[in-house]
């Protein structure tokens, strides 16, 4: 089975977020269940600096304002087309903001080009290699099913919700230059609240949807989640699936990651706690070390951890958190950590830190407000780390919370809490401290949550009989 993933991120290469990391995993995890995965990428400084000299497959003179061509090669051990499109993509630092923070102006056309080139692979292949599958992920590759319409129809479409929030909504303005058909500006083509949304257009044009765990899809349906595409999400139900998310057990495997302290049990954990305490500054203290590893964004509910730090803090716990994103909530932590010596606060991107933290603490928190699959959540599982999560979306599927039923029956891996306020993280705080206190239950917690299976596997042969399902259908 061939298939042609179109992402605009992809680890190891390029990440700003989980849709880099599932991206990257996606071909490795497939090719056990024989799909031939290659990844469409924009060709940003780092993709074309990992790449190096490799052969053209394509060449275009006016893609969406200057002149493009496709390169096909290897690297970050992804078999990669790459878009190297100056005009739209040799710009530095992240793949979507410019240096003031902001969105690029043209970032509709740039990601256009990105779904433009996707559909016409899909139509002539690269190199004889002629993908049976177009697999897009989020908006950045929504259009990609308008274009296949327009070049007469091409393989059968898969687009995978990371998140619903980021819409990929332009003014209709620009129907000219990202090329649309005027005629599908409709309710059931790519117009969206009186704008082109190509998120939109995706979701009404891809044979099939899926998103990144079954409770996330079921809120995808509701207005409170589906961000005004809830009732596209209803029309569209028969063709929507969940399926969670994997992470990479070779990069996070406690036993092996030479970021730490390797560790296989709870015991081995105490050399990396020490380790994190000493690097950030810590005390000793007698409650919980809890971590966050994040964007900070309103998604993913820190607001909320500011407001309940004081019951983590009163009962003996400690907090250290890496992240980057909203300026308010930035300060926020950094005012906390200036103000109590249990707090440390490091802001910024740095993903061997990211290892330390997830690797020296007792518990990992993921207060988010919606949260599509979470995989910081699952990196907590592997390594022991407790996660204390909101009851929504793949938090809800990857995480057994410790009731009375769940640590009777032994199963327990996590705490969670609903509905998602400060109050309701306070008391899940308070109730991470009596388990952490508590010397009998809180070894099987761990070991619970080290046995837990957060692997590709079962995912993977979902995604293939998926694939397998629409190329049949064909
Ligand atoms: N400061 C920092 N330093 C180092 N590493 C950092 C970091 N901040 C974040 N990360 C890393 O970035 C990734 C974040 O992935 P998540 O799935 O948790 O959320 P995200 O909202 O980006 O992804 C979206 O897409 C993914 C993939 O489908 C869904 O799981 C998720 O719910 C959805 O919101 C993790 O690998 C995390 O370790």
């Amino acid at each position: 089975m061939r298939v042609l993933s179109v992402a605009s991120e992809c680890a190891p290469l390029v990440k700003t977020g989980g849709l880099a990391d599932v991206a990257g995993a996606l071909p490795a995890a497939l090719a056990g269940q024989g799909v031939d995965m290659r990844t469409l990428l924009p060709g940003y400084p780092a993709v074309m600096a990992a790449l190096g000299e490799t052969p053209e497959v394509a060449r275009f003179d006016d893609l969406f304002g200057g002149q493009g061509r496709v390169l096909a090669g290897r690297a970050g051990g992804l078999d990669l087309l790459v878009i190297d499109a100056p005009h739209l993509f040799a710009r530095a630092g992240n793949p979507y903001l410019g240096p003031d923070g902001r969105d690029w102006p043209d970032n509709p056309e740039r990601f256009a080009a990105l779904s433009w080139i996707g559909a016409h692979l899909g139509v002539h292949g690269a190199q004889r290699w002629h993908p049976q599958i177009l697999h897009g992920h989020d908006w950045q590759a929504g259009l990609m099913t308008e274009y296949l319409r327009q070049m007469g129809g091409g393989p059968a479409t898969v687009l995978t919700i990371h998140n619903i929030a980021f819409t990929g909504t332009t003014d209709v303005g620009r129907m000219h230059s990202l090329r649309l058909d005027p005629n599908r500006y409709t309710v059931d083509g790519y117009e969206f609240w009186g704008g082109i949304s190509a998120l939109k257009a995706g979701l009404m044009g891809a044979d099939a949807l899926t998103t990144v765990s079954p409770t996330y899809a079921e809120e995808l349906m509701t207005p409170d989640y589906g961000m005004g595409l809830d009732g596209v999400m209803r029309y569209r139900r028969e063709s929507l699936t969940g399926i969670l998310n994997g992470i990479d057990t070779d990069a996070w495997n406690p036993a092996t990651d030479p970021a730490i302290h390797p560790y296989g049990d709870l015991d081995g954990k105490a050399a990396n706690k020490s380790a994190l305490r000493a690097e950030m500054g810590l005390p000793d203290a007698d409650g919980p070390l809890c971590v966050i590893v994040s964007r900070m964004t309103h998604q993913k509910g820190l607001d909320l951890v500011l407001a309940a730090l004081p019951a983590l803090l009163d009962h003996g716990g400690q907090l250290v958190l890496l992240g980057s994103g909203d300026p308010a909530l930035e300060h926020g932590f950094r005012m906390a950590g200036e103000q109590h010596p249990d707090v440390a606060v490091r802001i910024g991107y740095d993903e061997s830190l990211s290892h330390r933290l997830i690797a020296g603490g007792d518990a990992i928190l993921v207060p988010s407000r919606f949260e599509p699959c979470g995989l910081t959540q699952m990196y907590g599982l592997r390594y022991g780390t407790i996660p204390v999560v909101g009851l929504t979306g793949g938090l809800a599927d990857t995480v057994i919370n410790a009731s009375p039923a769940a640590l009777a029956q032994g199963v327990a891996t996590g705490v969670q809490f609903s509905p998602v306020t400060a109050d309701a993280l306070r008391n899940a705080l308070v109730r991470l401290c009596q388990l952490y206190a508590d010397r009998d239950i809180w070894p099987r917690l761990v070991a619970n949550a080290m046995a837990q299976p957060v692997g590709w596997d079962q995912s993977a042969r979902a995604y293939a009989a998926l694939y397998d399902r629409l190329a049949a259908a064909r």
